[in-house]
């Protein structure tokens, strides 16, 4: 595994689900030609791990040793943006998106050695290219010294709305009731626990995208990032 280059230029992204972090997080990476990290397919792909395996989402000691032995590869192919994901040789990037992995992976979260045993694999992701991470403790617990870190949030109903659309232009179902309320207990989950809760860094900007649209948040982020790293490479 590479080790990680502390003097990489990188941005860390949080924030509660649906608020457009991982959106915001795949422009970035585009845009500036860096790698990117989605630290939350890691703990859906251990939750399903987990589910293939017939562990419950429960058993910390057995989820921890899952978590330092997972067989899992993010294949990226040159002429797409599309990453598989491919879990002990099967590709699972289908069902890594559905609202129900989602729900698995916040309650395999709050284990300190479920965490602890992702923490490195999390940290080879920033070499020298530089990075975009974005989860729920990115800025607080594994890049603490990010240069660049936002804290993303939008309402609740507005995250629902999003996710219904979002669910709807796949073809699927939805009803926003039932979403609303997924969102809201993922968030308390993701809030409450007591290692790496969901929660701004004292040194992030915290920005409420619920009136903005993708454009207008990825201009202020751009703008807020250039100057901060500017500031920090002199
Ligand atoms: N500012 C915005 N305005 C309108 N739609 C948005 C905005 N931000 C994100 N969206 C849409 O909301 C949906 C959810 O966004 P996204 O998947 O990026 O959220 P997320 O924070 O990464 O969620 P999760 O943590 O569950 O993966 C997507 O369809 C995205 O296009
Ligand atoms: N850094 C992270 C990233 C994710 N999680 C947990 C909690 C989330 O509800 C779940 C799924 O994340 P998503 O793909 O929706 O971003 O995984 C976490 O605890 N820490």
């Amino acid at each position: 595994m590479a080790e990680q280059s502390l003097s990489a230029p990188m941005i860390a992204i949080d924030g509660p689900s649906g608020s457009g972090k991982g959106t915001l997080a795949k422009r970035l990476a585009k845009r500036f030609g860096w790698q990117l990290l989605d630290s939350g397919a890691i703990y859906r792909v251990l939750a399903l791990a987990a589910i293939h395996h017939n562990i419950a989402l429960d058993d910390e000691e057995a989820l921890a040793a899952l978590a330092t032995n997972l067989d899992v590869v993010f294949e990226t192919r040159e002429d797409s943006e599309v990453v598989s994901v491919i879990l002990e040789g099967e590709d699972v990037s289908g069902t890594l998106r559905t609202e129900e992995t989602g729900a698995a992976a916040s309650k395999v979260a709050p284990f300190p050695k479920v965490r602890a045993a992702l923490l490195q694999r999390q940290r080879a992701f920033r070499t020298a290219q530089g990075l975009i991470a974005d989860g729920r403790d990115m800025g607080t617990v594994v890049f603490p010294d990010a240069p660049v870190k936002i804290f993303l949030t939008a309402s609740a109903e507005e995250r629902a709305r999003r996710r219904v659309s979002q669910l709807q232009s796949a073809g699927q179902s939805a009803n926003i009731a039932q979403i609303l309320a997924d969102i809201q207990a993922r968030d308390d989950r993701d809030m409450n626990r007591s290692v790496a809760p969901l929660r701004p860094a004292v040194d992030a900007l915290e920005l409420d995208s619920t009136e903005f649209s993708l454009d207008d948040v990825e201009a202020q982020v751009v703008a807020y990032a250039q100057s901060k790293l500017v500031n920090t490479s002199s």
